[in-house]
C-alpha cells in the first residue's frame, strides 16, 4: 500500500483482566466468554484503514510480568488494562505494577493508555474512579488516556482503536 503506516503496541495488565479479549476483538471481531490465559505472549496484527498495528499482547501472571517491559520498549504506545467491576479487588496491585512498569527509564515518554474493561458488568466503575484510584493523574511525563470499555459489548472499541491509530509515527510506511 503506497500510504499504509505501520506502529507497533504492547498491551499490558494482570490476569484475566480482559488483554487478549480486546486484542481478539481488534484483530478478527471475534469476542468468547471462555478463554485460556496467556502463556508468554501472542502476537496479532490488527488493521484499520490504511494503517497496520502490530500488537503484543503479554501474559498478566506474575510469572509474565517480568517480560512486560522488553515488550514494551520502542512501541508507540502501552495499553494497560484493568477490569473494572468492583469485586476486582486487584486494584493496589495493578497501580503498583502500571506505575512500576512507567518509571522504568526505557519507557520514558512512551504514551499510555489505560482501558477500563468490563465496563457491561453491573457496578463496574467510572473512568473518574479509575483515573483516581490508579493515580493516572499523577502520571505527568508523558501522554496518558483512559476509557471505559467492554469488549462483551463491542463499547468503545471504536475510539480506543483511534487513539492507537493516531499514536503511528508521522510520515511512517
Ligand atoms: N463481561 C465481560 N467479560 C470479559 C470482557 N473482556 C474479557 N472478559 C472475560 O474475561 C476473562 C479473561 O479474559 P482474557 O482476555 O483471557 O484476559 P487476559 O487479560 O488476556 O488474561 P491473561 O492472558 O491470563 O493475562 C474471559 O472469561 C473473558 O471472556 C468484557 O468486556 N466483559
Ligand atoms: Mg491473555
Amino acid at each position: 500500500l503506497l500510504f499504509s503506516k505501520h506502529l507497533e503496541i504492547c498491551v499490558v495488565g494482570l490476569q484475566s483482566a480482559g488483554k487478549t479479549s480486546l486484542v481478539n476483538l481488534l484483530s478478527s471481531g471475534q469476542f468468547a466468554d471462555e478463554m485460556v490465559p496467556t502463556v508468554g505472549f501472542n502476537m496479532r496484527k490488527v488493521r484499520s484503514g490504511n494503517t497496520t498495528i502490530k500488537v503484543w499482547d503479554i501474559g498478566g501472571q506474575p510469572r509474565f510480568r517480568n517480560m512486560w517491559e522488553r515488550y514494551c520498549r520502542g512501541v508507540s504506545a502501552i495499553v494497560f488494562v484493568v477490569e473494572t467491576p468492583p469485586s476486582s479487588d486487584p486494584w493496589a496491585i495493578a497501580t503498583e505494577e502500571l506505575h512500576a512498569l512507567i518509571e522504568r527509564p526505557h519507557l520514558a515518554g512512551v504514551p499510555l493508555l489505560v482501558l477500563a474493561t468490563k465496563n457491561d458488568i453491573k457496578g463496574a466503575v467510572g473512568v473518574d474512579q479509575v483515573i483516581r484510584t490508579m493515580r493516572l493523574d499523577t502520571i505527568s511525563n508523558r501522554e496518558v488516556s483512559c476509557y471505559s470499555i467492554s469488549s462483551k459489548n463491542q463499547v468503545n472499541i471504536d475510539v480506543t482503536l483511534r487513539w492507537l491509530v493516531a499514536r503511528s509515527p508521522a510520515g511512517s510506511r
